[in-house]
């Protein structure tokens, strides 16, 4: 941006932001007040945002370890549509500092990089001003904000779109960010962009809600005017136990209400005095608009489940890689080749789509070879500031840069010596980073950042990627003697959709992840028809989810959370998960195109030209 549209937004954001009328019209308005009036803040201070440091980076993941844990499968189908349109994908805490980063294809990724929007970095509207994950967070609710809506001039480039994700009681727990830094971004795309988000962040937040109450009886609300997303536990007596915000919201429900053991009865108002718990949909009548709901059974309490996925011990090793590699033909020559090599030094390369193994894979060729009793360190590359990445690797010598610990850091790779090291998404891992790596591979030394001498290693090391890494060599953005080094060895993880024992590997991971249900011939058939996106990961978290729901210890295709965009085409796109939400939004609207256009915040001209392009019919569906 030019000095003068510079000084034309600073301009303007002072004089709305210091009129309290305009304050009260629009919620841009009432944020840019609050950083100028409440924060102090500079709309015209440049600089990056703050990051927090490795541990405190540490301490932050740990506090919202379940929370990564449920939401990962969402963030990664979130990002599987909308990496081609150039969005990032993030999750963050209630202090609107990054926990997981998910970068784009293409340029945008190199620009989102620089402006530092990954893990760690803190965008709080107390510190950054008006911007998506902070703006969104204070206000706790779905926000966009768009070029020059931004506070700090610095971010007119970005557009996010975020949704805020609430626990199970209902509390703020994170917000869902994706953010583009197209110049030419169409304002209705991105708002369509946002109500993808808010999807995505609803089903985590029922995901959150099914899992903290998976030994109650669960109800979900449909048609309660509040979107959905709208579910109710309680126990056998059919008393209330819990209820999601949108829940509280349709029933008007306060924690009191819920602590003090409310009748189901007095909650909503039911066809007789308790619910039928033996039909799965249930007629409701009254308040807050709800028409009807669905039922789902609790998970008694599984005995002997837990640390069933623990490490194996040594002696199971080599069966650890054999079950991974299934029937799978081709995975199974990859494996007998492997095994002839497993106790060289020979370095790995996996590729794969994600969650379709490659970290299990990794560990399990570890724990194969000599070296298994020495240490297996993991770097996800993708996940972390090229600073960052570059002490976590190579180590730094006491006092080499400002902040940098008196006593010094050793360095992932000299931490890994004797051992293995796992580099995750090492597209991902910057220019100058390479050409460092690549030298640690050729001359087996390390040198720590300050120190004057190198450090003999010897690891082994095994990287892995979701991209095409032989093609980035030849765009040039991937250095092509690092690639050749790397590929001592690759191994191709099929996508699950591919793979040739795709009904032993849905078996197998319904007896470890719902080891109490059976599947019916029917749920059966919807997942072998079904392409994952998400791999064998979200066969796991759609099993383990209809384990919790499943009535009377069968799994009936109502029980699968298969998302149905992905359903009908072979990959995930944009395109049909906008169509989705069209339909979605038509649908809660009794199809009344003005109320669906409201929902959408879209205008109904162009939520109407929207249907045309997609064919949807404008017909009232009664
Ligand atoms: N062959 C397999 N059989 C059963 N479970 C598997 C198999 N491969 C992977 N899994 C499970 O699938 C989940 C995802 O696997 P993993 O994390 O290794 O994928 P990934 O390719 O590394 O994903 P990402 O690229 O997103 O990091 C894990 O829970 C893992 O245990």
């Amino acid at each position: 941006m030019g000095r003068m549209a510079a000084r034309n937004h600073v301009d303007r954001v002072l004089s709305v932001a210091s009129n309290p009328a305009a304050a009260d019209r629009s919620g841009v308005a009432n944020s840019w007040r609050r950083c100028l009036v409440d924060h102090k803040l500079d709309p015209a201070r440049l600089g990056p945002p703050q990051t927090l440091t490795q541990s405190e980076l540490k301490t932050s993941a740990a506090a919202m370890d379940e929370l990564i844990r449920i939401a990962m499968p969402e963030l990664d189908m979130l990002h599987g549509v909308v990496r081609e349109a150039g969005y990032c994908v993030n999750l963050a805490d209630t202090a609107a500092t990054i926990m997981v980063s998910r970068l784009p294809d293409g340029d945008a990724a190199t620009t989102l990089r620089d402006w530092k929007i990954y893990t760690g970095s803190v965008f709080s509207e107390a510190v950054e001003g008006t911007n998506g994950l902070g703006t969104a967070l204070a206000e706790e609710r779905p926000t966009t904000v768009q070029h020059h809506e931004h506070f700090r001039e610095q971010w007119a480039m970005f557009s996010c779109a975020v949704a805020p994700v609430f626990d199970e009681v209902g509390r703020l727990a994170g917000a869902v960010n994706i953010t583009s830094c197209r110049a030419d971004l169409d304002r209705a795309a991105h708002q369509m962009a946002l109500a993808i988000t808010v999807q995505a962040a609803r089903r985590i937040e029922q995901a959150i809600f099914r899992t903290r109450f998976r030994n109650g009886w669960i109800l979900a609300l449909a048609r309660s005017g509040s979107g959905d997303g709208a579910l109710v536990a309680f126990d056998e007596d059919q008393r209330l136990l819990g209820a999601t915000r949108a829940a509280r919201r349709a029933l008007d429900l306060s924690d009191e209400a819920i602590a003090s053991g409310l009748l189901l009865s007095q909650a909503l108002r039911l066809d007789g005095a308790r619910l039928d718990l033996s039909a799965e949909q249930t007629r409701l009548l009254g308040r807050g608009g709800v028409g009807f709901g669905h039922l789902a059974a609790p998970v008694r309490p599984a005995s002997g489940l837990a640390g069933r996925r623990e490490r194996p011990g040594e002696a199971r090793c080599d069966a650890d890689l054999l079950r991974l590699a299934g029937s799978d033909p081709a995975l199974m020559r990859s494996v007998s080749r492997l095994a002839r090599i497993a106790d060289a030094t020979i370095p790995v390369l996996l590729q794969g789509e994600t969650g379709s193994g490659k970290d299990a894979f990794a560990r399990a060729i570890h724990a194969s070879a000599a070296r298994a009793g020495r240490p297996y360190v993991a770097l996800n590359c993708a996940a972390m500031p090229e600073s960052l990445i570059d002490a976590e690797l190579f180590g730094y010598e006491g006092g080499a840069f400002t902040g940098a610990r008196r006593s010094g850091s050793k360095g992932l790779i000299a931490q890994a010596d004797g051992g293995t090291l796992f580099l995750d998404e090492i597209g991902d891992m910057p220019p100058a980073l390479q050409t460092r790596l690549l030298r640690v591979l050729e001359n087996r030394e390390v040198r720590p950042l300050g120190a004057l001498r190198p450090v003999p290693v010897d690891v082994r090391l095994i990287s892995a990627t979701h991209r095409d890494l032989g093609a980035m060599v030849a765009d040039g953005g991937f250095r092509a003697d690092l690639y050749y080094r790397l590929r001592g060895l690759q191994i191709d993880l099929p996508p699950l959709r591919e793979r040739g024992d795709k009904a032993e590997v849905i078996a197998r991971v319904a007896a470890e992840e719902a080891p109490l249900a059976r599947l019916t011939a029917e749920a059966r058939t919807a997942l072998m028809a079904y392409p994952f996106p998400g791999n064998i990961r979200q066969l796991r978290h759609v099993l383990r989810l209809a384990g919790c729901t499943a009535d009377g210890g069968l799994i009936a295709p109502g029980d699968l959370d298969l998302p149905p965009c992905a359903a009908e085409v072979p990959a995930a796109d944009f395109e049909t998960a906008e169509r989705n939400v069209i339909a979605d939004a038509l649908q809660r609207a009794g199809g009344h195109v003005l109320e669906a256009a409201r929902s959408l915040k879209i205008s109904r001209a162009t939520l109407y030209r929207k249907m045309k392009a997609f064919g949807i019919e404008p017909a009232r569906a009664h």
